[in-house]
């Protein structure tokens, strides 16, 4: 595949139909390495049909799909984590009868490539992936916890810990701020700056959230009805009036610009 030498990911022409209708259509994007990139649109433009595309849960009608430089438009979830590319989910889902630790060991052993009975009883790394991950996302003294009976905020923690123990190079995170508060939204970001920055982890996240958005992504892509109706710089993207009109609404206006504002003024720049 042609075009920018450099990416981690690259996406062209990715298209998804479902019977008529086109969820995906004809969506092209690249992600360089290290890089926070983030997607945003209206309810139903297609943004999670694109991470299922993308991490191999469903199979692009067309489009061409390389990580690395390689294509893994045709190839199966377990393909795309081993070759370091997980997700976590809109909804938060943990296995809730298993205990924290034992979610984790799960997404460990997925991303190990070996069969369960060798990853979990010749593989000391399963243990230790496991362990490291818990201790960044603060769950460690969870780790012996039913993971039903843990707050949203945790629940959302525990995905994290079981894509990091996976090993990935590539994190993809489906509406990770969605239903947390603002004191929740804030030791996310740190969380999600931190696995960006020490752990070297490339980050492609959808979210809903404006002052998560703003913070943490780098570039942004804005889908609407299937399409890309921008990409960008998130400043220049989010104030940008078409974006406003069919994803903001003018109400949500301000709210963006705001946003804008607020982070352009803790970087020391002008919005
Ligand atoms: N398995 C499926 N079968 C048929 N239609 C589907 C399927 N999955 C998604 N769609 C449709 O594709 C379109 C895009 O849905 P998708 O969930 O990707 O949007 P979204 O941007 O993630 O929305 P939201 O912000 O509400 O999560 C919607 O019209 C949806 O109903």
């Amino acid at each position: 595949m042609t075009g920018d030498g450099d990416a981690l990911l690259e996406v062209r022409g990715a298209t998804k139909r479902y019977g008529g209708l086109i969820a995906v259509n004809d969506v092209s994007f690249s992600v360089q390495r290290g890089e926070i990139f983030g997607i945003a649109g209206p309810n139903g433009a297609g943004k999670t049909t694109l991470f299922d595309v993308v991490t191999g849960m469903v199979r692009a009608t067309s489009g061409e799909i390389a990580f690395e430089g390689v294509s893994i438009a045709r190839s199966s979830v377990h393909a795309i984590c081993h070759r370091g590319i997980t997700r976590t989910f809109q909804k938060p889902s943990v296995f809730d009868s298993e205990t924290v630790m034992g979610n984790v060991v799960v997404g460990a052993h997925f991303g190990s490539g070996k069969p369960w009975w060798k990853s979990l009883a010749r593989d000391p790394g399963v243990w230790d992936r496991s362990a490291e991950a818990l201790a960044l996302v603060g769950l460690s003294d969870r780790a012996d916890e039913r993971s039903g009976e843990l707050p949203v905020f945790d629940k959302k923690r525990l995905m994290i810990a079981s894509a990091l123990a996976s090993s990935p190079k590539m994190l993809f995170l489906d509406e990770p701020f969605g239903g947390l508060n603002d004191a929740e939204i804030d030791a996310l970001l740190a969380l999600l700056q931190r696995i960006n920055r020490e752990q070297g982890i490339t980050i492609v996240l959808i979210e809903h959230v404006m002052r998560a958005l703003m913070t943490l992504a780098d570039r942004v892509l804005i889908m609407d009805q299937g399409r890309t109706l921008r990409q960008g710089d998130p400043h220049t993207v989010m104030t940008d009036p078409e974006v406003v009109r069919v994803y903001l609404g003018s109400a949500a206006e301000e709210t963006a610009s705001t946003a804008a504002i607020k982070v352009a003024r803790e970087e020391g720049r002008d919005a």
